[in-house]
C-alpha cells in the first residue's frame, strides 16, 4: 500500500468507524483529516465517508474474526457459566479485553438489565478500550458500551458492557456492597498486582460468596452454620448480617491476564478453573543487546535514531521511567533531529505519562502527520491492554519507577527497578497488534533469565492507610483477618491504624469515626490530605488548601532548563514566599489563573487561552503540562468538596490561619531543627534535611511541617512550611501532649 494511502486509512480506522457521521461536526473533522493527510481538501463527499465507514466496519469484522479468541468463544462462554470463577490467560493481542465482553453479552449475561464490569488498572486503557469496543459494536459510547474512571462517567443507563478503573469499582462498592448490578466482573490484568486489584480480588470474593448464599435460599444469619468454610465466616460475618433478606443473583468473576501465576489465583479463588488460550494475532520478534547498557537513556536515543533510519515504515513506542526522564528525553532527541542526513523522513515526539492531562494522553492515538514518524516516550502506563495504532517498534530498557515503603521510618520513596518477566512481556506485546512488530530490549539475553516472573505486589511496598481507610468503609472490621491474597506485613497494618487514628478517622475501637472518617473515606485522596481539606473548611481556608493539595498532587511545577538556570531562579523568586513551599505553590496557581483571566477577558477563544498560558509558563519557568493537571485535579476535588457541604471560604491575606491548618493537618510530618542545623522528623525519628529546591533551603526556621520524606543521598523533606513549635501541642495534642 502506498503511503499516501496507509496514512488515509489510518484515519480512516480511527475516525470514520465512528457512528456519529451524520454529525455536521464529525464531517468537518473527518473533511480536515482527509486534507491533512492527502491533500484532498474538500474532495472528501459524503459518499466517501459511507464508504468509509463500510471498508472500517468490514474491517474490524475480519479483524475480529481472527482473533485466537474467536474460535474459542463457545468454549469460554460455557466454561463461564460452569462455574463461578474462571481464570483466563491468553497471550498479549490475543482478544481478551475487547472481545471477552461482548461474547457474554451475546451469551445472554445482561439480562434482565444486569452489567458487565471489566476492571483495568489504569485509565487510560479503560478509555481507549471501550472506545474501541463502541466501534466494534457500531454504537455510541456512552450507550451498550461505556467507561467510567475517577472523575468522568461516560456511562447511562443502558450501558451493558463497562470497562473502569479497579479503583472506581472499589469506591462504587462504597455505595453498593454487593455490587449487584454486575452479573459479571472481569478483572484485567491482574498480573500488575496494584493495590486497588488486591483489595478488590478480596472483595470480590466476599461479595461472591454472599451472593452465591443468597441465591441458594434466604438466610438465617443468626445460625451462622450455613458458612462452612471458618476463615469465610470471619470474613464475611459483618457482610452477611448487613445482608440479611436480601436477594441476589450470583456473581461470575473472571481473572484474566496475558502473565498470570494461574495457580496462585486458582488456589486463591478455591480451585477455581484456569482457560489457557493459545496464539496471537501477528509475531513479535525480540531483540537483545549482545552486552548490558551503561546508560539506559543513551541506548534509548541511539535505538531510536537506528529504527528511524534503518527500519520499515511504523512508529516507535520507548518506555521510561518517569515525567522528568521522559521530558529530558524528548528534549535530546529534538537536539539530535537536526543532524539527521537531509531528506529523511520527519520524526515527531509525543509524551505520555500518568500525571499527563487526559487529552494530551490521547495525542498519543492520533496518526502521526503524513510523511512523518512517531515516538511515543511513555512511562508503564502503555504497557497494559492499549492498542496505540501505528506502532510496530517497541523499546524496553528494561526498567521501571516502583514505589517502595518503610513502615518503620514511614519513608516512601520512588525507585527504579528491573521490570518482572510478565512487564516486559506486555511491553513486546505493544508491538505487532496491527501487523508483525519488533521489540529491542537494551539488555542481553541472558538477562531476561534472571528477571523475577511478576511484579512484587504493590500492596507489599506501599503506606497502607488508604487500603485501612477504604476497607473500614467497606465494613471490613477485622483489617489483619481481611483475605487478601498476599498479606501486607502485619507492621505496615498496625502503622496505618495508628496514623488513621491519630488523625481522627477511626475511633479508640478503630472504627470508622463518624462524620470525619467517613467524609476522609469519601475523598479520594490520601488520608492526610483528605484531613486537611476537611480541617481548612474549620480554619476558613479551603480555597488555599484546595490548591496546595492539587498542585502537590503533580509532579515538578517548576523547572530549571540547565541553560537557563539564573533566569529559572529568578522567575520563581517572585512566587516565592518566606514562609514556605505551600503559600509559594498558592501564589504560582493564583498568577496562572490571573493570567487566564486576563486572557478571558480579552478573547473568546479557547485556543487563545491556552496559548495565553502556555506563553505565561514559558516566561515563568513553570511546567505547562503539570500545572494544567493541578486545575484538573483542583476542579475535580472542588466538586467532591460542594458535595459534601463544605464551606469554600478563604483566609484573604491571614496566611497565619492557614500555616495553623497545615500544622493541624501534617503534624505527623514535622521536623525540629537541632543543634547541628539539620532536623529530626517527629514521627519517625529520622535525620533529615530541608531539600535544596525548597523556600526554606537557606533560612533554617526552628520547626517546619512537611508533604514528602524521600531518600536520594541523604534523607530530605519536600515541600515545607515554616510553623511555630508551640502550635504542635495546641492543634495535635492527641500526638504532641504525649510526647511531651
Ligand atoms: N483501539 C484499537 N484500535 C485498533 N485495533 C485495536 C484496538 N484495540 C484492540 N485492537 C485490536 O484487537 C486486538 C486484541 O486486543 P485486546 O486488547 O482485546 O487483546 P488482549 O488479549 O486483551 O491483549 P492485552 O493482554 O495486551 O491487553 C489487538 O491486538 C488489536 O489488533
Amino acid at each position: 500500500m502506498m503511503q499516501e494511502e496507509q496514512h488515509l486509512e489510518a484515519a480512516r480506522c480511527t475516525e470514520i468507524v465512528n457512528p456519529n457521521t451524520k454529525d455536521a461536526k464529525y464531517v468537518i473533522n473527518v473533511k480536515q483529516i482527509a486534507k491533512f493527510v492527502v491533500g484532498l481538501g474538500d474532495k472528501v463527499s459524503p459518499t466517501d465517508i459511507e464508504e468509509g465507514m463500510r471498508v472500517g466496519r468490514q474491517r474490524i469484522l475480519e479483524q475480529r474474526k481472527s482473533l485466537p479468541i474467536a474460535s474459542v468463544e463457545r468454549r469460554i462462554v460455557d466454561e463461564v457459566k460452569k462455574n463461578d470463577t474462571v481464570i483466563i490467560v491468553g497471550e498479549t493481542g490475543s482478544g481478551k479485553t475487547t472481545q471477552l465482553p461482548q461474547f457474554l453479552y451475546n451469551a445472554g449475561f445482561c439480562k434482565d438489565g444486569k452489567v458487565i464490569g471489566i476492571t483495568q488498572p489504569r485509565r487510560v486503557a479503560a478509555v481507549t478500550v471501550a472506545k474501541r469496543v463502541a466501534e466494534e459494536c457500531n454504537v455510541e459510547l456512552g450507550h451498550k458500551v461505556g467507561y467510567s474512571i475517577r472523575f468522568e462517567d461516560v456511562t447511562s443507563s443502558s450501558t451493558r458492557i463497562k470497562y473502569m478503573t479497579d479503583g472506581l469499582l472499589l469506591r462504587e462498592a462504597l455505595l453498593d456492597p454487593y455490587l449487584s448490578r454486575y452479573s459479571v466482573i472481569i478483572v484485567d490484568e491482574a498480573h500488575e498486582r496494584t493495590v486497588h486489584t488486591d483489595v478488590l480480588l478480596g472483595l470480590l470474593k466476599n461479595v461472591q460468596f454472599v451472593r452465591s448464599r443468597s441465591t441458594i435460599k434466604q438466610h438465617n444469619f443468626d445460625n451462622k452454620s450455613e458458612v462452612s468454610n471458618k476463615e469465610d465466616k470471619s470474613q464475611c460475618f459483618s457482610t452477611l448480617r448487613a445482608c440479611q433478606g436480601a436477594k441476589f443473583t450470583s456473581l461470575k468473576l473472571i481473572i484474566m491476564s496475558a502473565s498470570l501465576d494461574a495457580r496462585g489465583f486458582s488456589e486463591y479463588f478455591g480451585g477455581a478453573k484456569a482457560v489457557h488460550i493459545q496464539g496471537r494475532q501477528y509475531p513479535v520478534d525480540i531483540l537483545y543487546t549482545y552486552q548490558p547498557e551503561p546508560d539506559y537513556i543513551d541506548a534509548t536515543l541511539i535505538t531510536i535514531f537506528q529504527i528511524h533510519l534503518e527500519e520499515g515504515p511504523g512508529d516507535i513506542l520507548a518506555f521510561l521511567t518517569g515525567q522528568e526522564e521522559i521530558e529530558a528525553v524528548e528534549r535530546l532527541v529534538h537536539e539530535r533531529i537536526h543532524q539527521l542526513p537531509k531528506g529523511s523522513q520527519k520524526l515527531i515526539t509525543v509524551l505520555m505519562y500518568s500525571s499527563l492531562p487526559s487529552d494530551l494522553q490521547m495525542n498519543a492515538f492520533k496518526p502521526a502527520p503524513y510523511g512523518c514518524r512517531k515516538v511515543i516516550l511513555a512511562t508503564n502506563i502503555a504497557e497494559t491492554s492499549v492498542t496505540i495504532p501505528g506502532i510496530k517498534y517497541v523499546i524496553d530498557p528494561g526498567l521501571v519507577k516502583a514505589r517502595s515503603y518503610n513502615p518503620v521510618t514511614g519513608m516512601e520513596s520512588l525507585i527504579i527497578i528491573p521490570t518482572s518477566k510478565a512487564q516486559a512481556l506486555q511491553r513486546s506485546g505493544r508491538a505487532g497488534r496491527e501487523g508483525p512488530g519488533k521489540c529491542f530490549r537494551l539488555y542481553p539475553e541472558s538477562e531476561f533469565g534472571k528477571l523475577m516472573d511478576s511484579t512484587v505486589p504493590e500492596i507489599k511496598r506501599c503506606n497502607l492507610s488508604n487500603v485501612v481507610l477504604q476497607l473500614k468503609a467497606l465494613g471490613v472490621d477485622d483489617i489483619i483477618g481481611f483475605d487478601f491474597m498476599e498479606k501486607p506485613s502485619r507492621m505496615a497494618i498496625v502503622k496505618s491504624l495508628e496514623q488513621l487514628l491519630l488523625l481522627g478517622a477511626l475511633t479508640d475501637d478503630y472504627r470508622l469515626s463518624d462524620p470525619i472518617g467517613h467524609q476522609m473515606a469519601r475523598l479520594p485522596l490520601d488520608p492526610m490530605y483528605s484531613k486537611a481539606l476537611i480541617l481548612a473548611s474549620q480554619f476558613k481556608c479551603m480555597e488555599e488548601m484546595l490548591i496546595v493539595v492539587a498542585m502537590l498532587s503533580v509532579e515538578s511545577i517548576f523547572y530549571f532548563p540547565r541553560e537557563k538556570m539564573e533566569e529559572a531562579k529568578a522567575a520563581r523568586k517572585k512566587f516565592s514566599s518566606p514562609e514556605g513551599d505551600h503559600i509559594s505553590l498558592v501564589n504560582v496557581y493564583r498568577a496562572s489563573a490571573e493570567c487566564l483571566e486576563k486572557s478571558r477577558t480579552a478573547n473568546s477563544k479557547e485556543k487563545k487561552f491556552e496559548k495565553a498560558l502556555r506563553k505565561w509558563c514559558r516566561e515563568n519557568f513553570i511546567n505547562y503540562r503539570s500545572l494544567r493537571h493541578a486545575q484538573d485535579v483542583h476542579s475535580q476535588i472542588q466538586g467532591h468538596i460542594q458535595q459534601m457541604g463544605l464551606s469554600l471560604s478563604s483566609c484573604g491575606d491571614d496566611m497565619l490561619q492557614f500555616r495553623r491548618c497545615l500544622t493541624a493537618s501534617f503534624f505527623l510530618n514535622a521536623a525540629l531543627k537541632q543543634p547541628d542545623g539539620s532536623y529530626r522528623a517527629m514521627w519517625s525519628s529520622q535525620t533529615v534535611q530541608i531539600h535544596p529546591s525548597s523556600v526554606l533551603f537557606r533560612t533554617k526556621s526552628e520547626c517546619i511541617i512537611f508533604n514528602e520524606l524521600v531518600r536520594t543521598n541523604q534523607n530530605y523533606v519536600r515541600n515545607s512550611t515554616r510553623v511555630d513549635p508551640l502550635w504542635l501541642p495546641e492543634l495535635a495534642p492527641q500526638y504532641y501532649a504525649v510526647e511531651n
